[in-house]
């Protein structure tokens, strides 16, 4: 039965409860969703895979991007990983994806020209924490995602695409798919959310509760 699309407050209460009550780690949550993600890219895309780029934002949305690039390139894939945003304000799962991308000397820029390379792109760089407008080199990248030939699959939600509501905040990535945790998004069945997201795949098998406490 289609469950019901949910905002980002309840999934955060969902993702909260699951990590503190139930006790499933927050990495481990990281894991399922790259691991869906990595799933949807190789077995619905496997003519796009000469050189994938991740373009990752320094939240969790950018750590399952990274996690994703570490899955990909132990399945033999050629990947770079794109970094937009200050690595200062990085989450603590996002570090921790980035010691792991470093072991296995995964290349890593912040030059958008690596975008010309691309056969396929992941968009990591906002999912359900985005609160306000897209600007500057998140724009930018967001632009060059658009203007490039490669195939789109974004993390969660297409970055710059309100969860709650489908607005584009300032400007959004158009993906060809978007691969959704746990429940679908309203943001996503809605005016320019549900065109930018292409295919929606909901990863429901992520371990997340829906309870109301
Ligand atoms: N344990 C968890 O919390 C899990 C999170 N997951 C992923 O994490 C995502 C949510 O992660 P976060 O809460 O870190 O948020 P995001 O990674 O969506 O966004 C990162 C941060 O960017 C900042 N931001 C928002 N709008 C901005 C703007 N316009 N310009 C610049 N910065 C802006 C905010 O401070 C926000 O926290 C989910 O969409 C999902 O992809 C999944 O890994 C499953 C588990
Ligand atoms: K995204």
């Amino acid at each position: 039965m289609e469950k019901t699309p949910i905002t980002a407050e309840q999934m955060r209460h969902f993702d909260s409860y699951t990590i503190n009550k139930i006790g499933i780690p927050s990495l481990v949550l990281m894991e399922r969703a790259a691991l869906a993600v990595r799933d949807e890219v190789l077995n619905a895309f496997p003519l796009y895979l000469d050189h994938v780029v991740v373009v990752a934002g320094s939240g969790n949305n950018g750590g399952d991007g990274l996690d994703v690039a570490r899955l990909l390139h132990i399945a033999g894939v050629k990947v770079t990983i794109l970094n937009v945003g200050n690595p200062d304000h990085a989450s603590a799962e996002h570090q921790t994806q980035e010691k792991i991308c470093q072991y296995y000397q995964i290349p890593e820029t912040t030059d958008l020209g690596i975008l010309k390379q691309a056969s396929l792109i992941i968009d990591a760089m906002f999912g359900i924490g985005i609160d306000r407008p897209v600007t500057g080199a998140y724009a930018d990248a967001i632009d060059a995602i658009n203007h490039s030939k490669a195939l789109v699959v974004a993390i969660d939600m297409p970055s710059g695409i309100n969860t709650d509501t489908g607005e584009v905040m300032g400007t959004a990535v158009k993906a060809d798919a978007t691969v959704t945790f746990a429940f679908n998004k309203v943001g996503l069945t809605k005016g320019d959310g549900a065109k930018h997201a292409g295919r929606i795949v909901i990863a429901d098998d992520m371990g997340t509760y829906a309870v109301d406490d």
